[in-house]
Formats: C-alpha cells, sequence, structure tokens
C-alpha cells in the first residue's frame, strides 16, 4: 500500500526566442495525493499542465519546487531508489511506448528481473503470462512482436508492464485517447478492475469529462497549471463551481452532463446515475460506457 503526495509543486520552463528568453510557469502550487483503492482523474483542456505533473511524477521533468513523495503504509518516504517499484505510468501513446523489435516477453521480462521480482527464464515467463492474464490478453501473444497486436492490445501490455514491478501507484495519462471506442471503454474498466483487486492509487489523466466521473472518485480541474477545482466526481460535474469548469462541462459533447448543467433537473437516482454516456469522435456516434466491459476488444481488438 502506497501512497504519493504531491505538494506545492511548481513547474517553470525557459523558451527561447532569438535572443529573447522567456519564463512559463506550466505548473503551479499543484497540491494533491493518491490513495490506495482510489481513483483521481485530473481534466483540463489541452495546455492546461496535466501532462508535465505526470512527467514530474514519472520524474521525466525535474521540478522548480515543490515535492513528490511515495510514503510506504508505515508512513515512511519510500527510497528514491525504490521508487519505481512503487510509482509506474502508463502513457498516451502505445505505439511508442513499446520497443517494436522486441517481444512482447521481453517486454514484461525485462521490468520483471530489474526490479527483482523473478529470476531464471522459468520464472521469469511464468510471472509474464501471469501479467497477460491479468489484463485479460491471451498467453499466446508472448511471442509477437507490438506491430503485430492492436493497440488496445499494446496498451493492455504497457498496462502489464507497469504493474511489472509490483507498483502500487499508476499515473494514467490520457491512457485512452489514442484508441479505437471498443478498445478504449475495454481499458478503463481493466484499469478499474485492476484498482480494485490490487489497492492500487491511480491518477487517471484526461479531457473527457464523462470518463472522468465514470472511473474516478474525485476529480481535479487543472486550469493554467492550477488547480481551480476539486472535489468529488459527480459533484465537481454535476454542480461545478468555478467558471473554467462550467466551460468544460458546457463544451463536453455529451448530452447528460451539458443537460445537467444547463437545467435545474433534478439528479437522477442510484441505477440511472451510473448510466453515462461518452462521444466517439472517429465513429461519430454516442456510446454507453456502462456497457463495456474489461474484456472487450482484449483479443480482437
Ligand atoms: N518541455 C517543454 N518546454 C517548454 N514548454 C513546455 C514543455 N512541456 C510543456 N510545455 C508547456 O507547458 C504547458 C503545459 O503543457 P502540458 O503538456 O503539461 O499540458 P496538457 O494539459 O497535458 O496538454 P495536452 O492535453 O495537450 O497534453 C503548455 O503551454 C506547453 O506548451
Amino acid at each position: 500500500m502506497t501512497t504519493l503526495e504531491v505538494r506545492d509543486l511548481v513547474k517553470e520552463f525557459t523558451l527561447r526566442s532569438g535572443l529573447r528568453r522567456t519564463r512559463l510557469r506550466a505548473v503551479h502550487r499543484v497540491d494533491f495525493t493518491l490513495v490506495p483503492g482510489r481513483t483521481v482523474a485530473l481534466v483540463g483542456a489541452s495546455g492546461s499542465g496535466k501532462s508535465t505533473v505526470a512527467r514530474m511524477i514519472a520524474r521525466l521533468e525535474k521540478p522548480t519546487s515543490g515535492t513528490i513523495a511515495a510514503v510506504g503504509p508505515d508512513g515512511t518516504r519510500i527510497k528514491d531508489r525504490h521508487y519505481r517499484d512503487h510509482v509506474q505510468m502508463v502513457f498516451q501513446d502505445p505505439f511508442a511506448s513499446l520497443n517494436p523489435f522486441h517481444s512482447i516477453e521481453h517486454h514484461l521480462a525485462r521490468p520483471l528481473v530489474l526490479h527483482g521480482r523473478a529470476k531464471g527464464r522459468e520464472q521469469v515467463r511464468e510471472q509474464a503470462s501471469q501479467l497477460l492474464e491479468r489484463v485479460s490478453l491471451p498467453v499466446e501473444l508472448m511471442d509477437r512482436r507490438p506491430h503485430e497486436l492492436s493497440g488496445g492490445q499494446r496498451q493492455r501490455v504497457a498496462i502489464a508492464r507497469a504493474l511489472a514491478p509490483g507498483a502500487r501507484v499508476i499515473v494514467a495519462d490520457e491512457p485512452v485517447s489514442m484508441l479505437d471506442v471498443s478498445s478504449r471503454l475495454g481499458v478503463l474498466s481493466l484499469l478499474a478492475r485492476l484498482q480494485r483487486e490490487d489497492d492500487l492509487a491511480v491518477l487517471y489523466i484526461t479531457h473527457d469529462l464523462a470518463t472522468a466521473r465514470h472511473f474516478s472518485d474525485s476529480i481535479l480541474v487543472m486550469n493554467r497549471g492550477r488547480i481551480v477545482e476539486r472535489g468529488p466526481a459527480d459533484d465537481v460535474i454535476l454542480t461545478p463551481q468555478h467558471p473554467y469548469t462550467q466551460t468544460l462541462a458546457a463544451a463536453a459533447p455529451n448530452p447528460e452532463l451539458r443537460g445537467r448543467l444547463l437545467s435545474s433537473e433534478p439528479e437522477p437516482q442510484a441505477a440511472s446515475d451510473r448510466h453515462h454516456l461518452t462521444y466517439d469522435h472517429e465513429a461519430g456516434r454516442w456510446i454507453d460506457i456502462d456497457a463495456a466491459t474489461d474484456s472487450d476488444a482484449a483479443v480482437a481488438g
């Protein structure tokens, strides 16, 4: 059980144009905590600073100031050299994040060995098979290369790879935005199942308010580097307080969110409350999130 504490996080970039230099504050005084068994969505328009937060958590960028600490169950901060055993990323692009020259087995074996989870060919292969099963992929995919898999299958491999070190905190940066819609909801449902099974702490970064509401417990809304609103997912989406959140919700291509915002309709009760739609831009149609299961398109899609 690991908690991730983000405190007073700031990131500034220096931009050069000819001889001129300017400072861009991409992230400004961001604070939040990820706790086991809970998903927090970080939402905001393009350029609001979401990926910069993710990249700092993944240690791909150094914060200008502030701290990011993984904290163990006994309350002590996890040492830097063990940070990646606990905190792992799933990136947006499953095509770029897997090496085309290596087999699926290699992608899973490497973190298993590097993080001391398995040794010896047999044990590694056995654990890699188990990881594939956990993400609802057939073990026969083990010897294939990434280009022989669909986008959804590749993202499942990326999730299995994130689990391989035994990570307890997963940061998923737009994990489904490059997938077709059938794979998209299956992959989000898979993340939700793994989160429940392993008591993971998850940061789900997205610009899609409908899936943020459906797949998270609470939502942080980011605008121009700052968290401008935070709270339980339903409250933030259905009764947004900050004008920026209201604008995001009003612009969402989702009749349920937009309709609720513009009308004084009472909140729906339990069952219907979980019935959400999201818009598939490529297919040009509405999709029922509740109809998706985590094994959807796992094999074919
Ligand atoms: N390496 C960098 N150098 C300079 N500016 C950067 C760098 N990385 C990000 N930025 C700037 O920081 C701001 C926040 O970018 P970021 O990618 O974090 O936003 P985002 O909310 O994740 O957007 P998107 O959803 O489009 O990925 C943007 O203005 C971006 O241009």
